[in-house]
């Protein structure tokens, strides 16, 4: 069981309330030049990672408050509990041990009195020989020709991590193409289905229950395509795997359990990307590098266990949220890569975050009378700075930004790795020491403005600053620091649902639309007005049937 604390009753809750009275009007600028070891006290290196958060609105006083909050959570048997296999998703009586599926240890993770260990190396096993005849080709489709094309059918969990990170290790990628189909609008598959040929094409049906209505409905177009292309039912074994919890499923919709790669319930969909849900992964990169990519993780899984709070990065990502969430009242948290590869980055993380923690009920099922899980958005620099940066720079919401860069690029054209960083470093100094006044004033006399021009146009120039950021300056993107700065955010999520007290990993929140399209499904198939929903739905629906072709 994990504790049952509310954290607004902790004496830290109480100091941190009033300590924010005294922090809130210090500018960042201040806070700066009072401390010249600023940077080197919060900032830790991390591998080729290092963790800058001494661009936030903190002093020492915060951070031994919010490490002192953490404690009286219970953080530490938190972490415990989750590590040793306990069932910590109480709702669904489930462990959580994606960790187990990177685990490179020897000490056995038991759930249900058996060592999960084994079965976890075995699919590995069968995901690196399966990928490595894909790949070398000795694997033939029904014609006898190579796999080509290799097509992702999933969604949710069962699509964001594999599209995420095989889009950020294109530069490990071999000769395979790799589509994800996830969307249940017939487009997402059309348009895929076109480019491809069925005689070299194989389909990965990625599903943790094995019943999801989108990926079913894929499933059975991408079924039909291939045997409309002059295939016979027995081909299906060479051009059809699943990846899924449900054997039973897999079997029924007719692909043969040889070609499935299993997983367990205790991993959660939106942290499966390290199972065979990663069989995408390593049909795009290679296995190694999918190992390495599990190395990575297994590091970070490692430094979250073992590394005092004080020096925990997870642990520092999510009380800093936690002091902007429920003491500054901001709402968002932007995450902003400077690294076009890293583009489904912040998607991946709005799954991982939003679902995780966009809770209402605490772990007594009683409604909360606090904020929970923040919003998660963010695009790649520069991009973001052309669009959006306006609002986080003089718009009236306070949005801490994680800014995430590596310092080697995987395409050193010209100068543009270094004009991108340079961005990089201007953004979080931008943000935290703003322009002035008198700066703005100084600049205008400079280039020859007029006194009056001067007065009218100062107020728009000026820039608070005091905005506050994270950065993430990576030495390279990798498969193996990709693994550990995935789960660097993942035990973020972690910490910030133990110290909110609400349950992480489950999601019934997505399961009242699914019931209502149930309900709606068979309304739509006849002729027939509808009068039984409210006057909106009903509205909508029969104005749909008159315009439906
Ligand atoms: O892998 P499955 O079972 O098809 O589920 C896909 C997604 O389904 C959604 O309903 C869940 O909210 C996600 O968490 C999940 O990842």
């Amino acid at each position: 069981m994990l504790p049952r604390i509310n954290f607004t009753e902790t004496a830290a809750y109480k100091y941190l309330s009033n300590h924010y009275i005294d922090i809130a009007p210090q500018h960042l600028r201040d806070l700066f030049a009072e401390d010249p070891k600023r940077f080197d006290k919060f900032s830790i290196a991390f591998g080729d990672i290092l963790f800058d958060y001494s661009k936030n609105r903190i002093n020492d006083t915060t951070k031994a408050l919010l490490l002192q909050l953490a404690r009286e959570c219970k953080l530490d048997e938190a972490i415990d509990a989750m590590f040793s296999g306990n069932a910590i998703n109480e709702t669904e009586n489930r462990a959580v041990l994606h960790t187990a599926l990177r685990n490179q240890g020897d000490t056995p993770i038991v759930v249900d009195g058996k060592d999960i260990m084994p079965e976890v190396r075995s699919v590995l096993a069968k995901m690196k020989t399966f990928s490595e005849r894909i790949i070398s080709g000795t694997w033939k489709g029904y014609t006898g020709k190579p796999i080509a094309d290799v097509v992702n059918i999933g969604i949710g969990g069962s699509d964001l991590g594999p599209v995420m990170v095989t889009e950020a290790l294109k530069p490990y990628k071999n000769h395979l193409n790799i589509h994800f189909v996830s969307n249940v609008d017939g487009t997402h598959i059309a348009e895929t289905l076109k480019r491809l040929n069925p005689e070299t094409t194989l389909f990965l049906i990625a599903s943790k229950t094995f019943t999801t209505q989108e990926t079913m409905a894929n499933a059975h177009t991408a079924r039909q395509w291939f045997l409309a292309g002059g295939a016979a039912e027995d081909d299906i074994a060479k051009h059809f795997a699943a990846l899924s919890t449900n054997s039973q499923a897999v079997a029924a919709f007719g692909i043969d359990t040889q070609n499935m790669f299993e997983f367990w319930d205790w991993v959660g969909g939106r942290y499966s990307l390290w199972s065979a849900i990663g069989l995408s992964i390593v049909l795009s990169i290679g296995f190694e590098h999918f190992e390495q990519l599990l190395g990575g993780a297994y590091a970070t899984d490692e430094h979250f266990r073992r590394t005092p709070l004080e020096e925990n990065i997870p642990v520092i990502m999510a009380l800093l949220g936690i002091w902007y969430n429920n003491f500054f009242d901001a709402e968002t948290q932007a995450i902003l890569p400077y690294d076009q590869y890293l583009h489904r980055f912040a998607a991946y993380f709005q799954q991982g975050d939003m679902e995780s923690n966009g809770k209402y009920v605490d772990r007594n099922g009683n409604a909360v009378a606090y904020q929970t899980g923040p919003i998660i958005w963010g695009e790649p620099g520069t991009n973001g700075q052309h669009a959006f940066y306006q609002l986080i720079h003089q718009g009236t919401k306070l949005i801490p930004c994680d800014f995430i860069a590596p310092a080697q690029t995987h395409n050193p054209i010209g100068e543009h790795h270094t004009l991108l960083l340079s961005n990089f470093f201007a953004q979080t100094e931008a943000l935290m020491n703003g322009k002035d006044e008198q700066a703005v004033v100084a600049e205008l006399k400079a280039s020859g403005t007029s006194d009056s021009a001067i007065e009218r146009l100062k107020a728009f120039k000026v820039f608070e600053g005091n905005r506050p950021s994270n950065s993430f300056l990576i030495k390279k993107i990798t498969p193996y620091t990709l693994g550990s700065l995935i789960a660097l955010y993942e035990h973020k999520i972690f910490v910030q649902g133990v110290i909110w007290n609400i349950f992480s990993f489950d999601q019934w929140g997505v399961e009242l639309g699914k019931q209502l399209a149930g309900k709606i499904l068979p309304e739509l198939r006849t002729a027939d007005a509808i009068a039984t929903h409210d006057a909106s739905t009903n509205g909508l629906i029969n104005q749909y049937k008159k315009w439906k072709a």
